[in-house]
C-alpha cells in the first residue's frame, strides 16, 4: 500500500529532519549490515538512505556481514558451518569461502547497488580490510583456526575516502603483519572501525526490532540502556548466540569514545533514515551514560 502524503506533510517530515542534519552533518556514521538483514528490496531502501546521508554532509560508512550466506555457501560445497562462542570455526578451505562470499559477492552487490541509485556520479568504493592495511588482526585462540581480532585499523583510509566524496563499503576479512588473511567477526570489525573513526554513532541493521527482553517475543523491545546495564543483560540466558557479539560491541563502542549505538531492524525500509533524521527513535539505543 502506497501512502501518498499531502504537499504540507511532506514539507512537515522535511523540516523534521532540519535539526538532525544540522547535528549529524560532518560527523562519521558507521553501519553494519548483518548477513541476517541484506535482501534486495531493503538494500535498495538502505542504498537510498545512505546516499541521501551523504548529500547532507553525514559521513556514512558501510560495513556488511554475511554469515548466513557463507553457511549456504559452506553447504553448496558439503561442508557443514561450525561455531564456538558465536565465532565461526575458520579453516583455510572456509576463509576462502569466506572471502569468496563477503569480498567477492556481498560487497560487490552492495557497491553496484548504492551507485545504481546514485545517478550520474557513482561514489561507493568496495574495500576490504585485507586492502592497504585496513584491518590488521592477530590470531584469535588457535582453536577457531584462521579467525583473527582486530589490533589496529588505518582510520586515515576511510577518512581519505570520506573527504574525496566516496562512499567505503568495507568487508571483514582482516590480514596479519605477514599478509595472511583472517576471518573477523563483522560486528566487532565494525565496532573497532567506529572507534578508530572517532565515529559520533554506530548502527547494526539486523533481522530483529532490536534488543528484545525476550528473544522471541517483539513485543519486549528494550528501547535504551547504558552500557553497564548493556553487560549486564549480556549474562542472561535470554540473549541468545548471534545477539553476543552485537551486545558487546555496542557497549564498547560507547565506552571507547563513539557517543551513540543502536541495533535497528534492517528490514524495514529506510530504518536507518528514520533513526537518524526523524523524531521516531526506533530499535535499541546504547550510551556510556544515562541521558534520558
Ligand atoms: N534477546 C535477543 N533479542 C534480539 N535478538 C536476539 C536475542 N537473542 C538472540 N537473538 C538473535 O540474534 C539474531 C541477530 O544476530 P545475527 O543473526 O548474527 O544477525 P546479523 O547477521 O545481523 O549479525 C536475531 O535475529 C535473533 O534471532
Ligand atoms: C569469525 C566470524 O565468525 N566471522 C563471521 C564474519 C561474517 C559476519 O560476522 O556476518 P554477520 O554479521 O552476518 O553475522 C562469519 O564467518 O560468519
Amino acid at each position: 500500500m502506497k501512502i501518498v502524503l499531502l504537499p504540507s506533510e511532506i514539507a512537515t517530515v522535511l523540516v523534521e529532519a532540519l535539526p538532525y542534519i544540522r547535528e549529524f552533518a560532518g560527523k562519521s556514521v558507521v553501519v553494519k549490515l548483518g548477513g541476517a538483514a541484506i535482501d534486495r528490496e531493503s538494500d535498495l531502501a538502505l542504498a537510498q538512505d545512505v546516499l541521501l546521508l551523504r548529500s547532507v554532509g553525514v559521513r556514512c560508512v558501510l560495513v556488511h556481514g554475511g554469515g548466513p550466506q557463507v553457511d549456504a555457501m559452506l553447504r553448496r560445497v558439503g561442508k557443514e558451518p561450525e561455531f564456538r562462542d558465536g565465532l565461526r570455526v575458520t579453516d583455510a578451505e572456509t576463509l576462502e569461502i569466506v572471502r569468496m562470499v563477503l569480498v567477492g559477492k556481498i560487497n560487490r552487490d552492495l557497491v553496484a547497488t548504492i551507485n545504481s541509485q546514485a545517478g550520474s556520479e557513482p561514489v561507493a568504493v568496495g574495500v576490504s580490510g585485507e586492502d592497504a592495511g585496513l584491518l590488521t588482526v592477530t590470531p584469535a585462540d588457535s582453536a577457531f583456526g584462521f579467525v583473527g581480532n582486530v589490533t589496529d585499523v588505518r582510520a586515515e583510509l576511510i577518512h581519505r575516502l570520506l573527504d574525496d566524496g566516496l562512499t567505503p563499503v568495507i568487508s571483514t576479512v582482516g590480514a596479519d603483519a605477514s599478509g595472511q588473511p583472517y576471518n573477523v567477526n563483522a560486528d566487532e570489525a565494525a565496532r573497532a572501525i567506529a572507534v578508530a573513526m572517532h565515529a559520533e554513532k554506530i548502527v547494526y541493521l539486523t533481522a530483529v526490532p532490536g534488543l528484545l527482553e525476550e528473544a522471541n517475543d517483539e513485543r519486549t523491545l528494550i528501547p535504551r540502556l547504558t552500557s553497564a546495564e548493556l553487560r549486564e543483560r549480556l549474562k542472561s540466558a535470554s540473549v541468545g548466540k548471534g545477539m553476543i557479539p552485537k551486545l558487546k560491541a555496542c557497549a564498547d563502542a560507547v565506552d571507547q569514545g563513539v557517543n551513540f549505538a543502536h541495533i535497528i531492524d534492517g528490514r524495514v525500509h529506510h530504518s536507518l533514515l528514520i533513526e537518524l533524521l526523524t523524531d521516531h527513535g526506533v530499535g535499541t539505543m546504547v550510551r556510556k551514560e544515562k541521558s534520558w
